[in-house]
């Protein structure tokens, strides 16, 4: 095996106008709850402000807010590819070109470091897109594999093609785990991944390429190979991983010894191998982050490249023309995510957690101390050791850090209030980040081996034109080297006598060997320019075809060009819709959570008023019943009490009566009528309507109930000898000795007041002329007491009346001479015919000079329509049998009194 080592170029000392600083961007995640208040707010494309939370603010009142300028700040919104078009792309532009980068996330546990690292198969992070680029880039010029080999010791050997071969037959029957096989890298089936469509054109197309990728995780301070293939033991399992040590290679750098290093021939096989490592990858749930790194992961690419030999067809293998670091260029790209700082008392980790937050935080101590001493050391000329060697972190970067490539870190910031102590702190780091000056890398791709360039180029066309003319493969052997000198050296020119033909025939034979010679270089030069021209014309054809494809190629490629920056505007616009949508539908479902709550709120008010509501009204009901109750007990105490009261009045009266009946009253007056309390033992008939009917249709009906209310048993009797002295007119009266106990007291009393007299005042009755005037029929003067509004009735049968007096209003002087008070009183009936009726009682006067009417009969005359159908008279007054007895009572009332008084006095 022929082979040859290739290493990453030690490192140059550089003035510092060759240096350049660490480029520090800021990334800003977008916060989970848009309701949470923000301590980071972008101002413009490179500065931050930080806002902090209230209780921080100074004693007067006023807030003091910092402001971090970095190379470009990214707000929420900004998508992966912009971050990684700025941030990573440059890097792969310079991986490409032969030099070194590092690229590190930075920030407190959860701002999103792994998400910009490695972001979503639909939305990729800055590594699988790196991946992307670089393999668009080279794919066409890489190396057979096998032809590159790392030697785990930092350096690569170049194999012959023959022995490359020799080991893929070889790993292919035996299939080692150095390389990825696709069935055993599965990653993770989140969804169908997006490449990256973007190349860099600092591809050398005389170069041929390999690529292989490590992955590593610094641990607690111990570097672990996450590649590393453990052996398996069917009882005790998978052999725990061994850490790893770094050294130090024949060029000054720091490398992880004895580390895995797998060739990828494409980025998906790179992505593979990223996520069979990842799954390693010591991450543990913490409060702040569901999948939190607890370990510095380091990915590295490794980007190896050796020219083509003049045949552009493998590597150059002649070690005679090419050493070492001429001849083959290893640059490498290191993506670090960073384990996130976290404070114990807001992660509430214990145990191993707690042990791995204390190395966390160590170490990122120790890279900003680092970085610190670099700064002072640059800023005031000192030699201050950086303690590098304090940390494994900082140990494996140092080189980096010395100058061996471009350093870039990407600040994440998770811009929630709640991180406004550890964002001040990061903010702090990266400002001083800033200031550190890194050497320029001076390592570049170029090889200067004095070959002639399109080599590959031209290989590939003879490769082409192979198919159409095969003897191109096998042109025709060039003349052997030609030896560019007219012929040998010349005779001795020297004539020694003129008849040295021996001279002359050398010479002869000299210049004639020179004029053949002189004749096949011509003839060798014509040959040779006609092949020159032939394959001219042949490389300028060739030439057109290609730069015609070119522009054709180059068309295509704009056109693609301008769809795609026409679908990522697109694209962009959409997402920030969608956002905007997410937002407004966060806000939504929040003010529904709202409203629910308000309404399920006032729907608990109602019913605790509804509640309160119905307990009064059932308290109020209860006391209003034991109120009841109470006034129920309280009237009819008061009724009996009343009662017997009345009774006693009236017994008292009766007694009084009968006295002065007894003394006014002659000896043949009638027996006196029974007393009130002999009535009220006495038997009671039932009461029962009668009808009588004329010859002249008119019916005439008096029921118990009219009689009872119109007047006393005492009148009754009087009552029927007026019914006598009707003669013709077929009334019947009837009495009844039935006294109604509450009603016709105080119509008894009402009797005997006198306009004078005082309302408490017993009636008293003058029954002398009322004996006088039944004994002398003819003395009798009526007083007629008809209304205005009376209907005339026109009937033949009319009361016999000799002498009569007609009001219509009465007065009491009216009362003086007449001894008969007969009152018309009209109505309707239930079936709406005309009922008049005559009230009949005698005038008595009274001791106060006023006069008092006792009722004792009452005709009625009542009118009937032959007709089925009756007519409503519309003049006449709907009867109303509630009305009725009221109606008359209050008539009698102004009859008597001649004033009008109140229902309630009447009664
Ligand atoms: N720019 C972003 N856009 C959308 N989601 C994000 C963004 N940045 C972070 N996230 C989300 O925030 C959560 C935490 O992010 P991530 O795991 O990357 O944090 P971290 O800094 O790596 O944390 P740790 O240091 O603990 O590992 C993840 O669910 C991730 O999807």
């Amino acid at each position: 095996m022929k082979s040859q080592r290739g290493k990453s170029q030690r490192k140059q000392a550089a003035s510092p106008s060759q240096s350049e600083p660490v480029e520090v961007y800021c990334r800003i995640r977008p916060i989970d709850d848009p309701g949470d208040t923000v301590c980071v707010k972008p101002i413009g494309d490179s500065l931050v402000q930080l806002i902090p939370p209230e209780i921080s603010s100074l004693r007067n009142g006023v807030t003091k807010e910092y402001q971090y300028t970095f190379r470009q700040v990214f707000d929420e919104t900004a998508s992966q590819k912009a971050v990684f078009d700025q941030t990573a792309l440059p890097l792969v532009e310079d991986l490409v070109a032969g030099k070194n980068g590092l690229l590190f996330t930075y920030g407190v546990t959860g701002s999103g470091k792994t998400y910009t690292m490695t972001g979503e198969p639909q939305d990729q992070g800055i590594l699988p897109r790196c991946l992307d680029v670089l393999f668009n880039s080279i794919d066409n010029y890489q190396a057979k594999k096998y032809v590159f080999r790392p030697d785990r010791m930092n350096r690569f050997e170049v194999q012959t093609e023959a022995d490359a071969m020799m080991e893929r037959q070889r790993r292919e029957i035996m299939p080692n785990l150095t390389t990825p096989s696709k069935a055993s890298l599965k990653r993770p089936e989140s969804g169908e991944r997006i490449c990256d469509p973007t190349k860099v054109d600092t591809v050398e197309e005389d170069n041929n390429y390999a690529v292989f990728v490590s992955y590593i995780e610094i641990y607690n301070n111990y570097v672990y190979d996450l590649l590393e293939e453990l052996p398996y033991n069917s009882i005790t399992g998978y052999k725990p991983p061994q850490t790893k040590i770094l050294r130090t290679d024949s060029g000054d750098n720091m490398y992880v010894h004895n580390c895995t290093e797998v060739e990828v021939k494409q980025s998906q096989d790179a992505i593979d191998v990223f996520y069979k490592g990842q799954r390693r990858r010591k991450v543990a749930h913490t409060a702040l982050n569901a999948e939190s790194s607890r370990s510095h992961s380091v990915f590295n690419i490794r980007l190896v490249q050796a020219p083509l030999d003049e045949r552009g067809e493998e590597v150059v293998q002649d070690d005679v023309m090419c050493y070492d670091s001429e001849k083959i260029c290893v640059s490498q790209l290191s993506l670090v995510d960073l384990a996130g700082s976290e404070r114990s008392n807001r992660t509430k980790n214990s145990g191993d957690r707690l042990k791995e937050a204390g190395n966390i935080n160590q170490s990122l101590m120790v890279l900003r101390n680092c970085l610190e001493v670099l700064r002072e050391n640059q800023k005031t000329g000192a030699s201050k050791m950086v303690p590098y060697r304090d940390s494994r972190l900082t140990h494996l970067f140092k080189n980096f850090f010395d100058g061996d490539g471009k350093v870039r870190m990407i600040v994440c910031v998770n811009p929630k209030m709640t991180e406004y102590d550890e964002t001040i702190h990061v903010m702090k780091f990266a400002e001083m980040t800033q200031e550190v000056l890194i050497t320029k890398s001076q390592q570049s791709n170029k090889f200067d081996l004095g070959l002639t360039p399109g080599r590959r180029h031209l290989h590939e066309l003879q490769l082409e034109n192979a198919v159409a003319s095969p003897e191109i493969l096998n042109p025709p052997p060039l003349p052997s080297m030609l030896d560019f000198t007219f012929g040998p050296p010349f005779p001795l020119l020297e004539m020694v006598s003129p008849t040295d033909d021996v001279t002359t025939r050398n010479i002869i034979q000299c210049l004639n060997e020179r004029i053949r010679r002189r004749q096949e270089m011509s003839l060798d030069f014509e040959r040779s320019c006609t092949f020159f021209r032939s394959q001219l014309v042949e490389f300028e054809q060739d030439h057109k075809v290609t730069k015609s494809r070119l522009i054709e190629i180059e068309d295509k490629y704009s056109q693609k060009e301008k769809l795609f920056t026409k679908m990522e505007s697109k694209n962009k616009k959409l997402e920030r819709k969608v956002d905007e949508l997410s937002k407004q539908l966060k806000d939504m479902e929040r003010e529904n959570q709202l409203l629910g709550l308000q309404v399920q709120d006032k729907n608990w008010k109602i019913q605790a008023e509804k509640n309160n509501f119905d307990k009064l009204k059932a308290d109020f009901r209860n006391r209003l019943q034991m109120n009841n109750m109470a006034w129920e007990k309280n009237l009819e105490k008061a009724r009996r009490q009343l009662e017997k009261e009345a009774e006693n009045q009236l017994d008292e009266r009766d007694r009084k009566l009968e006295m002065l009946r007894d003394i006014v009253n002659e000896n043949d007056l009638p027996p006196a009528t029974p007393s009130r309390a002999r009535m009220r033992t006495a038997p009671q008939p039932t009461p029962k309507p009668r009808t009588y009917t004329n010859s002249a249709g008119i019916q005439t009906a008096i029921s118990e109930t009219d009689i009872t209310s119109v007047g006393s048993s005492t009148i009754a009797s009087s009552a029927r000898a007026a019914a006598g002295r009707a003669g013709n007119t077929r009334v019947t009266s009837r009495s009844t000795n039935r006294i109604p106990a509450a009603k016709s007291i105080p119509n008894l009393s009402q009797v005997g007041v006198t306009p004078s007299s005082s309302k408490s005042r017993q009636p008293v009755v003058n029954p002398r002329y009322h004996r006088r005037s039944k004994s002398s029929g003819s003395a009798e003067q009526w007083l007629e007491h008809k209304p205005a509004d009376i209907v005339e009735t026109n009937t033949i049968f009319q009361p016999q009346m000799t002498k009569k007096k007609s009001v219509t209003k009465l007065d009491v002087k009216d009362t003086k001479t007449a001894t008969k008070y007969v009152l018309t009183h009209q109505e309707q009936d239930s079936s709406d015919e005309l009922v008049t009726k005559l009230i009949k009682g005698d005038v008595i006067p009274t001791l106060g000079g006023g006069a008092a009417v006792v009722f004792h009969d009452v005709e009625t005359l009542k009118q009937v329509s032959p007709g089925s159908r009756k007519r409503r008279s519309p003049t006449t007054p709907r009867y109303d049998p509630a009305l009725q007895w009221t109606d008359t009572e209050e008539r009698c009332s102004v009859a008597l009194e001649g004033h009008k008084r109140s229902r309630t006095t009447n009664l």
